[in-house]
C-alpha cells in the first residue's frame, strides 16, 4: 500500500526521474511535472500530500509557487529543492510555507526521512480538515433546512454577523431552531476551534444557575465541598449560548451586565474577578420589551444584547419549508430505526401544511420520529398522524364566529368524526357523551 502520494517537479528530466525512483522504492506513489503550470494541472486533479519542487523552474519561481500551492491547497507539505549556495532561497521559501528545503545533490542521505517528516504533517493536517468540515456539517448552517425567504433572510443575517464578536440576541417561538443557530453562528465564527457551551437559564435555581454560570470556591455555600469552574470561564475563548434568558433574576442581570461591559466578573465565594475572553449568544421567547416595561428585565441589559437580534419564524409562517424539513427528519428516523421508507403521501404532507405548529420544527420532529416508528410500509400516510391532525383549521365553521363556545365544541366534534371515519358511536365514546346528545348536536351544527 502507498505510503501518501507525491508531486515532483523540476524540469531536469534525469534528476526528475531518479527522485521518483527514490521515492517509490520507499513506497510513495509519485507523480511528476516539468513546470510548474502542469504541476497546478496535476494538482487540480490528483489528491497530493507532499510535493517537492526545484526552485528554478522554466515557468515560475518554486518560492512563488509555495506561496500559490498553501493558499490553494493548505493541507499540502511543500519541500523545495535549491542549488547549491543558495541558502536564501530555502528560508525564503520556509517563510512562504514550505516544509522545509534540500540543497541539491548534497543531502541524498537526507531526503527520504525529510518526506516521511512532511508526509506525516500532511496527512494529519488533510484528517484534521476533513473533520472539521464534517463539524462544520453537523453543526453549521448547512443543517438549517429551508429556503423560504423568511429562514433565507434570518441565516443570512446570521452569517454575516458570525464572524465578528457581537452579542446576538435569537429571538423565535419554541422549537424554531434558535441553539441551532447559535451554534451554527459559532462554528462560522473564529472562536470555531474554542468552546461552544449552552445553558438554558430556566432549568436551575437562582442560586445553581450562578454557580452555574460563574463558578465558586470551596465553602461558599452549603455543598460547596470543592472550589468549581463556572461555564463562563469554560468557554473562555470560544461562545457561551444563553437560552430562555428571559429567566434570569435582577442580581444575577447585573453580573451579566458586567460581564458584557467587562468581560469580568466575580465567583460566588471569591473575592477577586476572573477575566474571561467569551462572546455572548442569547436566545429568548418572550418578549423581552414587555419584561423590561414591567421592569422584570433591566433595559440596560436589554439594550446591550439587542445591538444584534435575529428573529426566527415560526414554520407556520413558512410552509414551503415543511415538506423538505420532514424529509429530512424521515431520512433521519428511517436510518436510525433501519427501516425503507422513501418519503410520504400528498395527503400526509397537506396535513402536514395546515396544521398550526405550536412546536415548530422540535414538534415536527417528533411527529416525524412517530410516524416513521409506526410506519409499516415504504411511504408515511395520513394515517400514521396524532389525532389532533385530523381536521384542517375550521373552514366549515358555519355562520358561527371564531370566538364563539359553540364553534370550538363544533370543530372538535369534526375532528372526532374524521378520526373515527364517521362512525358516531364510537365518537360519542370518544366525546364521553350519550349517543343522543351527539346527535342532538349534530343536528344543531348542521353537520348530519
Ligand atoms: N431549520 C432547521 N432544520 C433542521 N432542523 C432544525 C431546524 N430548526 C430546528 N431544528 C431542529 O429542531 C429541534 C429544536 O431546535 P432548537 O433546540 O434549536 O430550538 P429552540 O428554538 O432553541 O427551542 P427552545 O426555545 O425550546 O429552546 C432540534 O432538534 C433541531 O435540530
Amino acid at each position: 500500500m502507498s505510503k501518501g502520494k507525491l508531486l515532483v517537479i523540476d524540469d531536469e528530466e534525469r534528476l526528475r526521474k531518479l527522485l521518483a525512483r527514490i521515492l517509490q522504492l520507499e513506497d510513495f506513489e509519485v507523480l511528476e511535472a516539468a513546470n510548474a503550470k502542469d504541476g497546478l494541472r496535476k494538482l487540480d486533479h490528483e489528491v497530493v500530500d507532499v510535493v517537492i519542487s526545484d526552485v528554478k523552474l522554466p515557468d515560475a519561481n518554486g518560492i512563488e509557487l509555495t506561496k500559490t500551492i498553501k493558499a490553494s491547497y493548505p493541507a499540502i507539505e511543500i519541500i523545495v529543492l535549491t542549488a547549491y549556495g543558495t541558502i536564501n532561497d530555502g528560508v525564503t521559501a520556509i517563510k512562504n510555507g514550505a516544509f522545509d528545503y534540500i540543497t541539491k545533490g548534497d543531502d541524498n542521505e537526507k531526503i527520504i526521512p525529510l518526506v516521511n517528516k512532511a508526509m506525516d504533517k500532511a496527512i494529519l493536517q488533510r484528517r484534521v480538515l476533513e473533520l472539521e468540515s464534517k463539524l462544520n456539517n453537523k453543526f453549521g448552517f448547512d443543517r438549517i433546512i429551508g429556503t423560504s425567504p423568511a429562514i433565507t433572510a434570518a441565516i443570512k443575517l446570521a452569517q454575516r454577523v458570525a464572524t465578528t464578536d457581537t452579542t446576538v440576541m435569537i429571538l423565535g417561538e419554541t422549537g424554531t431552531g434558535k441553539e441551532v443557530f447559535a451554534e451554527a453562528i459559532h462554528q462560522a465564527s473564529p472562536r470555531s476551534n474554542k468552546p461552544f457551551v449552552a445553558i438554558n437559564c430556566s432549568a436551575f435555581s437562582k442560586e445553581l444557575l450562578e454557580s452555574e454560570l460563574f463558578g465558586h470556591k470551596a465553602g461558599a455555600f452549603t455543598g460547596a465541598v470543592k472550589d468549581k469552574k463556572g461555564l463562563f470561564e469554560e468557554a473562555n475563548g470560544g461562545t457561551i449560548f444563553l437560552d430562555e434568558l428571559g429567566e434570569l433574576d435582577h442580581d444575577l442581570q447585573a453580573k451579566l451586565l458586567r460581564v458584557l461591559e467587562s468581560q469580568q466578573f466575580i465567583k460566588l465565594g471569591d473575592t477577586k474577578t476572573t477575566k474571561v475572553n467569551v462572546r455572548i449568544l442569547a436566545a429568548t421567547n418572550r418578549n423581552l420589551q414587555d419584561e423590561v416595561a414591567k421592569e422584570h428585565f433591566r433595559s440596560d441589559l436589554f439594550y446591550r444584547l439587542s445591538v444584534f437580534q435575529i428573529m426566527l419564524p415560526a414554520i407556520r409562517d413558512r410552509k414551503q419549508d415543511i415538506g423538505p424539513i420532514a424529509k429530512s427528519f424521515v431520512q433521519y428516523f428511517a436510518a436510525k430505526v433501519n427501516k425503507q421508507i422513501t418519503g410520504f403521501t400528498d395527503d400526509f404532507l397537506h396535513k402536514l401544511e395546515v396544521y398550526n405548529w405550536p412546536g415548530n420544527v422540535r414538534e415536527l420532529k417528533n411527529i416525524i420520529e412517530r410516524a416513521v416508528i409506526l410506519c409499516d410500509t415504504h411511504e408515511l400516510d395520513a394515517s400514521l398522524l396524532p389525532y389532533e391532525f385530523d381536521s384542517a383549521p375550521a373552514k366549515s365553521n358555519g355562520n358561527l364566529s371564531a370566538f364563539d363556545l359553540s364553534s370550538v365544541e363544533k370543530l372538535h366534534i369534526q375532528r372526532v368524526l374524521n378520526h373515527t371515519q364517521s362512525n358516531r358511536a364510537e365518537a360519542a365514546r370518544l366525546l364521553n357523551i350519550g349517543i343522543a346528545t351527539l346527535y342532538r348536536k349534530l343536528k344543531e351544527y348542521g353537520l348530519e
